[in-house]
């Protein structure tokens, strides 16, 4: 279904509830730039370290996307886990798993609360920016946590520019884009406001900092396009 959330005045900040999730697939496609690439990106690198009965934890996995593609190029078999706590989106999740016979278990709870462990890989694509940041710092320290000590986390993030006049050109340059796919300026501004206070942002630095402060070795942009990038992070 075509996105047309915020061609009407919206009143209420931005949340994953059943209007979102029902437009979502096309959301995405049309808000984050080369969202395909990405996904495609993630999977690949992911195929790198992975081998039979791995655990694979895909946080935030939304309508569950990139583990279905993941379950459907891997040749080994995996433990593929999703995490999320909007059961609109698990509910097509779950339809969806069925349709392509790909076995994911979906689990609906919250980031903040749940337990994961022993995982080789874990997958959190434009989700961390959701998670208020003292939150968030507690929550990369939990994923490294429960990584193997081999593990990989791939995550992918909306960023900003430490400067005001680069990042104000990255945010009129995003606006650009967000119109060529057919979004109004109504639309795009009922959804800024929407979002404010909700979706977090950091800077690559502030991104990658996070990152080695909870202990990781190495953390490096995998794939930019200006202010959406997808980093890896090497336990
Ligand atoms: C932008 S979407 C993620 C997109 C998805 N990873 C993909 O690539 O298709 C963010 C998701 O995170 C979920 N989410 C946000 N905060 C959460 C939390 N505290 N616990 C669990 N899920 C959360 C939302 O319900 C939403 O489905
Ligand atoms: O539309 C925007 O302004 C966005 O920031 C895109 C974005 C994201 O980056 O997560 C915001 C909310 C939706 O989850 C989908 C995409």
């Amino acid at each position: 279904m075509v996105d047309k959330i915020f061609e009407k005045s919206i009143k209420k900040q931005f949340e994953f509830d059943e209007d979102v999730a029902s437009v979502f697939d096309d959301m995405l496609n049309r808000s984050i730039p080369f969202y395909k690439q990405m996904q495609e990106l993630t999977i690949n690198f992911a195929l790198n370290y992975l081998k039979e009965a791995d655990t694979v934890y895909d946080l935030g996995c939304s309508t569950a996307s990139t583990l279905i593609e993941l379950g459907k190029q891997s040749n080994v078999d995996l433990n593929l886990v999703g995490i999320d706590n909007s059961s609109a989106m698990l509910s097509r999740a779950s339809k969806k798993c069925k349709a392509f016979g790909i076995d994911i278990k979906l689990k609906n709870e919250d980031l903040l609360d749940t337990s994961y462990d022993n995982a080789k890989l874990v997958i959190s694509n434009y989700t961390l920016q959701f998670i208020r940041p003292l939150q968030r710092e507690k929550l990369i320290k939990k994923i490294y946590d429960s990584l193997k000590d081999d593990g990989i986390f791939i995550f992918s993030e909306k960023v900003i520019s430490s400067n005001k006049v680069l990042n104000k050109q990255c945010i009129d340059t995003y606006y650009d884009f967000k119109k060529k796919q057919g979004y109004s300026e109504f639309e795009i501004s009922q959804k800024r406001e929407a979002l404010e206070n909700v979706l977090i942002p950091y800077t690559d630095d502030e991104n990658k900092k996070m990152i080695l402060d909870a202990g990781f070795s190495h953390c490096e942009v995998l794939f930019k396009w200006v202010n959406f990038a997808t980093f890896i992070a090497i336990k």
